[in-house]
C-alpha cells in the first residue's frame, strides 16, 4: 500500500510504503507498482500513539471495560499500543495471573504490553519470567484495588527489576502527607485538599533517593505536579502527565463532581499552567492517560465513597491534536508525536514502534487537523460512556492502522478490524 503525500509531523510533504507489518519507505514520488494508493493530501499522518498507563479492566471487573472495548476506544483515537496495569482480579502479580490477563489480551485490536504489579505476596520469579512491558504501576499509597507498598518492599522490588532488565514504573503518593482535615468535608474538591502535591513530592523523592542509591532507573506515572515533575526530572528519571491533569484542574471540580475524582487528584490551575509549560517545553517525557474506566452508577456516590480515576485513551491524541492546532498554544504537532510515540518508545526500548521511518512498524494515524469534532461521552468507544472532556473539541483520527493493517476506519460501516493485537516484547524489536 502507498500512503500518498501526507503531511508528517514536521511538516514536510511524504508519501510512505507500507509492505506487510512495517513501513517500506517513505519518500517523495515513490512509485506505486501493484500497490494499493491511499490519498492522504493535505491530511497529517502521525506515528500510532504508545499509552504506557491505560486499566482495561480484564480479568475481575468486565462491567467497567474489557480488552475489546478498551481497545477500540484506544483505535478510534489512534492509540495503537497500550500497556496494562496490574491492579485487576487477580491482581498481575505472579506469572499465572500474567498469563491469564495475557489471554484476555488477545482480545485486542491493537498491540499491547502487561506491567507486573507488586503486593507483600507477589512472586517476583515466575512475574519477572514472563515478557513483561515494565514493573508496575508500583503503588506507594492505595487507590483503586489498594495495592499500597511499604518503602522496604519498593526497594526490593527496584533491585529485582534492575537485575532482571526490566524497567519500574511508580504511583508516587505518600499518604502520610495526606491532609485528613479535608475528611470533614464533603465537596467534590475536598478529594484534592485531601490528597495533598506536598504527598506527591515527598513520594517522588524517596522514590527518585532509592533508585539513585542503587543505580536504578524508574519511570514516575501520571505526575500532577511542576514540584514532582522538577523532583524527578532532576533526579535523571522519567515522567508521564495525564491528559487530565495537562487540560483540567480544581476549577473544573464544581461541574466534575465525582467524575473528578482520580489519583494523583486535579490541583490548582496555578500549578496545571506549570505542568503544561513543562509539557511544553521537553521537562515532561511522555503523555500516558491512565485510562481508569468507572461505570457512571460507581461514581454515583459520596466524594469519600465514590472509585477514583477517569477514561482517557480515546480523547489523549484528539485533544493533543486540537491543542497544536491552535496558534494560543505552545504544543506543536512535532511536540505531540514525541509525546505520545517516539518518547515511550524511545524511554520504554520498543525500537520496532514509534516513528515514521523505514524498518519500523506500520503504526499509523491519518487525521484531518482542518476540523475539530465536539467530544461527547456518549459517543465513545469506551463501556463506560462518559468523559471527563465533555464539550472540549478534538480531532479524531479518519483511520488508525497497526502493523499494516487498518484496525479503525472512521467512514466504514462497521469501524473496527480484526483482533490482531501481539505483545510487543514478543517482537525482537529489531529494525530491518
Ligand atoms: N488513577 C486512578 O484514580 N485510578 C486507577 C488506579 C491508579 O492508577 O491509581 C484505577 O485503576 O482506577
Amino acid at each position: 500500500m502507498l500512503i500518498r503525500s501526507a503531511t508528517l509531523p514536521d511538516g514536510s510533504q511524504r508519501d510512505v510504503r507500507v509492505s506487510g507489518d512495517s513501513i517500506a519507505a517513505v519518500g517523495r514520488d515513490l512509485e506505486p507498482g501493484d500497490d494499493r494508493v491511499l490519498d492522504a493530501a493535505g491530511k497529517r499522518l502521525f506515528p500510532g500513539a504508545i499509552d504506557v498507563h491505560v486499566h482495561f479492566r480484564q480479568p475481575g471487573y468486565p462491567h467497567k471495560e474489557t480488552w475489546e472495548t478498551g481497545s477500540r476506544a484506544a483505535a478510534a483515537g489512534g492509540v495503537t499500543t497500550v500497556v496494562d496495569q496490574p491492579n485487576t482480579d487477580p491482581p498481575t502479580v505472579d506469572g499465572a495471573a500474567f498469563d491469564q490477563k495475557a489471554e484476555f489480551a488477545a482480545d485486542s485490536l491493537i498491540d499491547w504490553g502487561i506491567n507486573g504489579g507488586v503486593t507483600a505476596d507477589w512472586d517476583p520469579d515466575s512475574l519477572l519470567a514472563r515478557r513483561l512491558f515494565a514493573l508496575g504501576e508500583v503503588f506507594l499509597a492505595d487507590s483503586t484495588g489498594d495495592m499500597g507498598i511499604d518503602t522496604d518492599l519498593f526497594a526490593e522490588a527496584v533491585d529485582a527489576a534492575t537485575e532482571a532488565g526490566v524497567p519500574v514504573t511508580v504511583h508516587a503518593e505518600d499518604a502520610t502527607k495526606f491532609n485528613e482535615d479535608a475528611r470533614a468535608r464533603d465537596d467534590a474538591d475536598a478529594w484534592s485538599a485531601y490528597r495533598t502535591a506536598e504527598a506527591e513530592a515527598a513520594a517522588v523523592e524517596r522514590a527518585c533517593a532509592i533508585a539513585r542509591d542503587r543505580d536504578a532507573r524508574i519511570h514516575i506515572a501520571h505526575t500532577s505536579t511542576p514540584e514532582g515533575i522538577d523532583i524527578a526530572s532532576e533526579a535523571g528519571m522519567t515522567t508521564e502527565v495525564t491528559p487530565h491533569h495537562l487540560l483540567l484542574s480544581r476549577k473544573d471540580l464544581d461541574e466534575l463532581g465525582t467524575l473528578g475524582r482520580m489519583n494523583p487528584p486535579l490541583r490548582r490551575e496555578s500549578r496545571r499552567r506549570k505542568v503544561y509549560e513543562r509539557v511544553a517545553d521537553g521537562t515532561v517525557d511522555m503523555i500516558a492517560t491512565d485510562h481508569a474506566p468507572h461505570t457512571r452508577a460507581e461514581k454515583d456516590a459520596s466524594i469519600w465513597d465514590a472509585p477514583s480515576g477517569v477514561p482517557g485513551v480515546e480523547t489523549m491524541l484528539p485533544l493533543l491534536l486540537a491543542e497544536a492546532r491552535d496558534p494560543d498554544t505552545p504544543l506543536s504537532y512535532e511536540r505531540v508525536r514525541d509525546l505520545t510515540a517516539a518518547t515511550p518508545a524511545a524511554v520504554f526500548d520498543v525500537p520496532q514502534k514509534g516513528a515514521i521511518e523505514p524498518g519500523r512498524d506500520a503504526d499509523l494515524v491519518l487525521v484531518d487537523t482542518t476540523e475539530t469534532t465536539e467530544i461527547g461521552g456518549e459517543a465513545l468507544q469506551t463501556d463506560c460512556g462518559w468523559t471527563p472532556f465533555e464539550g472540549f473539541e478534538g480531532i479524531f483520527p479518519e483511520w488508525t492502522m497497526v502493523r499494516g493493517t487498518v484496525v479503525y476506519d472512521a467512514d466504514a460501516a462497521d469501524p473496527f478490524g480484526a483482533h490482531d493485537g501481539q505483545n510487543v516484547r514478543d517482537a525482537d524489536g529489531e529494525l530491518l
